[in-house]
């Protein structure tokens, strides 16, 4: 049994483990017993999406340990994301109540506005989420974000949702969203590994008091997506390796620990147990000021997910970046 999770505080005093589980591309029975062995072995913050078409298989992995008295929801910390193309305020009640049944919870602790780009709503099918013109370009929407949040903060105020953010968001998105919101994002979920290290964005949210959550922590993507790539392969590096042996860790451990010792939450994607062991395992020592120096020198300048498909978004929030 590993000791608990150490809890970082939002501003609003909610509070969220400091390493999550991902679940992108988590399906099906194995995906539930990937989950549950999960919770097993002490996580308590899953990452999910309603675009990830696995909320059932999430909600199924947590109920049925809830109901063998293993934990409680309290001791939970369930994230999951109002998906693109229900960002008219009108449909996201809708889209939220849809999330909530699949998951079968009576709340949320954090409910992510998925990306900044609003895309066209057809449905709330998984053929209907991505829809094309004629020209063959991903179809859009255009809705303003700030108003897509005001209806998230009316969720907030209904109570089945306790604190709300943003995922994919730059720091003028931020600013822009800041000015207008009643109630302030307490994350912003974004790609975070040594190849993309977000130092100005992470600066950014630290002055407002924003938590920043690290996706694709590992830097490379299991899928077969040609629109990602690997940012910096730190985990074959024999630097990494050596300062993993320093400690007893794994260059997967030495990641992870990296991003916490920069003030990241990171949600990395095992694919096999030993991988879920040995992400959690990582609260019994931390890098030297040297080590996060020489983890900083992997930096490429380049994302692994720079969701290519939305280029031509007008709030598409990699336009300054060479893609
Ligand atoms: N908000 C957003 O837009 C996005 C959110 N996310 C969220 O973030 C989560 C994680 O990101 P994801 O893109 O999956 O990428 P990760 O960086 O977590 O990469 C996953 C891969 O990393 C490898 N890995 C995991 N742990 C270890 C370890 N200890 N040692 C060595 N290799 C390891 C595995 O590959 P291998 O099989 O080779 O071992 C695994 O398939 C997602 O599942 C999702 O929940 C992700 C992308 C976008
Ligand atoms: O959350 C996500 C998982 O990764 C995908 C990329 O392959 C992203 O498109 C999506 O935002």
């Amino acid at each position: 049994m590993w000791a608990s999770v150490p809890r970082v505080k939002f501003f609003n005093g909610f509070e969220i483990p400091l390493i999550g589980l991902g679940t992108y591309l988590t399906k099906g029975e194995e995906g539930v017993r990937a989950i549950k062995q999960a919770i097993d072995i002490g996580y308590r913050h899953i990452d999910t999406a309603y675009r990830y078409g696995n909320e059932c298989e999430v909600g199924r992995a947590l109920n049925e340990k809830i109901s063998e008295g293993f934990i409680t929801r309290e001791d939970l910390f369930v994230t999951t994301k109002l998906w693109n193309s229900f960002h008219a305020p009108m449909l996201v009640p809708e889209a939220f109540q849809r999330s909530l049944q699949n998951l079968q919870l009576e709340y949320v602790d954090l409910y992510l506005m998925h990306m900044p780009m609003g895309l066209a709503f057809r449905g709330f099918r998984e053929q209907d989420l991505i829809t094309y013109d004629k020209s063959g370009k991903v179809a859009f929407s255009n809705v303003d974000f700030c108003d897509t949040w005001k209806a998230m903060e009316d969720l907030v105020r209904g109570g089945q949702v306790r604190s709300i953010g943003v995922s994919n968001f730059n720091c003028e998105q931020l600013s822009r969203l800041l000015s207008k919101a009643n109630i302030k994002p307490v994350t912003n979920q974004v790609e975070c590994n040594p190849g993309f290290t977000q130092k100005p964005l992470i600066q950014f949210c630290r002055h407002h008091g924003i938590t920043v959550t690290a996706f694709s922590p590992m830097g490379r993507v299991d899928r077969s997506d040609s629109s990602c790539r690997v940012t910096a392969d730190v985990l074959q590096h024999p630097q990494v390796a050596a300062i993993g042996a320093k400690y007893g860790k794994t260059p997967g451990q030495v990641v992870l620990r990296y991003l916490i010792d920069i003030g990241t939450i990171p949600i990395p994607k095992p694919s096999n147990r030993a991988e879920t062991v040995q992400n959690i395992d990582i609260f019994d020592f931390r890098l030297t000021p040297d080590e996060i120096a020489l983890m900083g020198r992997f930096e490429g300048g380049k994302r692994a997910v720079p969701l290519k498909y939305y280029s031509h978004h007008p709030e598409y929030p990699f336009q300054r970046e060479e893609i």
